[in-house]
């Protein structure tokens, strides 16, 4: 049985628990037993220092790790986005967005997909015609197009550059106010996690160290009072100098 968290505790369904997940490699443990909720629509950032394991739980959560233990349950459909864009060079755009896709009108989700990410009019590119940050928006076309309860997202926009990683983050935004999706968002990136996350939880040492709701507007900017205090408590957490 998954542990009880304060998003059940205020009544909120979860759309993923998880339970005791450990993972080692070797004799090395990255996860030491960590219990985790997401509540439906609930956007929850994950930080932690280079090697934390950020990513392992991740790939553990969307059920791409069969050598950990513990529990997970989605409770709906999750669908992941990586650092890389993951397309295949050999298909074209919308081909790589349907992927695996059937059931009717599949052109028509396709179209949707690619339109709400900007780029209708790319569906006959191929990846390699594509720009960094438009791939990365085919990919986040192919997850939204499976109309996902949960998006799994390990560090989506980490190999972009600054101005385009702002616009991708307005984009999420966007599409999480219009679709209502759960997301689990691993980042390096403070601002970044207190740009997007209705909660932040940080790992350290194989557990969730810190977990702290981000009681921000939701079109919060880092200018907005409490933004700077969260982000000198989390980087002082974080063991980085702000002064
Ligand atoms: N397949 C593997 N084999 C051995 N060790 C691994 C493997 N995958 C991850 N690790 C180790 O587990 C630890 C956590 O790695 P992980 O990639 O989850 O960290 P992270 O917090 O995502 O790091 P970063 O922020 O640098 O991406 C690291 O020490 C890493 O070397």
């Amino acid at each position: 049985m998954a542990t009880r968290t304060a998003s059940q505790l205020t009544g909120a369904t979860p759309v993923l628990t998880a339970h005791a997940i450990h993972r080692a490699f070797g004799s090395a443990v990255v996860l030491a037993g960590v219990d985790l909720t997401i509540a439906r629509g609930e956007v929850v950032a994950l930080l932690g220092s280079s090697g934390s394991g950020k990513s392992t739980l991740l790939r553990v959560l969307a059920g791409l790790d069969g050598d950990a233990s513990g529990e997970t349950v989605v409770h709906g459909t999750a669908a992941v986005v990586f650092q890389e864009h993951r397309l295949l060079p050999w298909k074209r755009v919308a081909a790589n967005v349907g992927l695996g896709l059937s059931g009717p009108d599949t052109a028509g989700r396709i179209d949707r997909a690619l339109r709400e990410v900007g780029l209708a009019e790319r569906h006959r590119a191929w990846p390699a015609e594509l720009s960094g940050g438009q791939a990365q928006r085919v990919a986040v076309a192919r997850a939204l197009v499976r109309e996902p309860d949960l998006l799994l997202l390990d560090e989506p926009f980490g190999a972009l550059d600054a101005l385009t990683r702002l616009r991708m983050q307005v984009l999420l935004r966007r599409l999480r106010a219009e679709h209502g999706f759960a997301a689990l968002l691993v980042t390096h990136d403070v601002e970044e996690a207190l740009l997007l996350a209705d909660r932040i939880l940080l790992l350290d040492e194989g557990h969730i160290a810190v977990e702290l709701p981000v009681d921000l507007g939701p079109t919060r900017t880092p200018d907005d009072p409490g933004f700077g205090a969260l982000r000198r408590h989390l980087l002082d957490r974080l063991g980085v100098p702000t002064t």
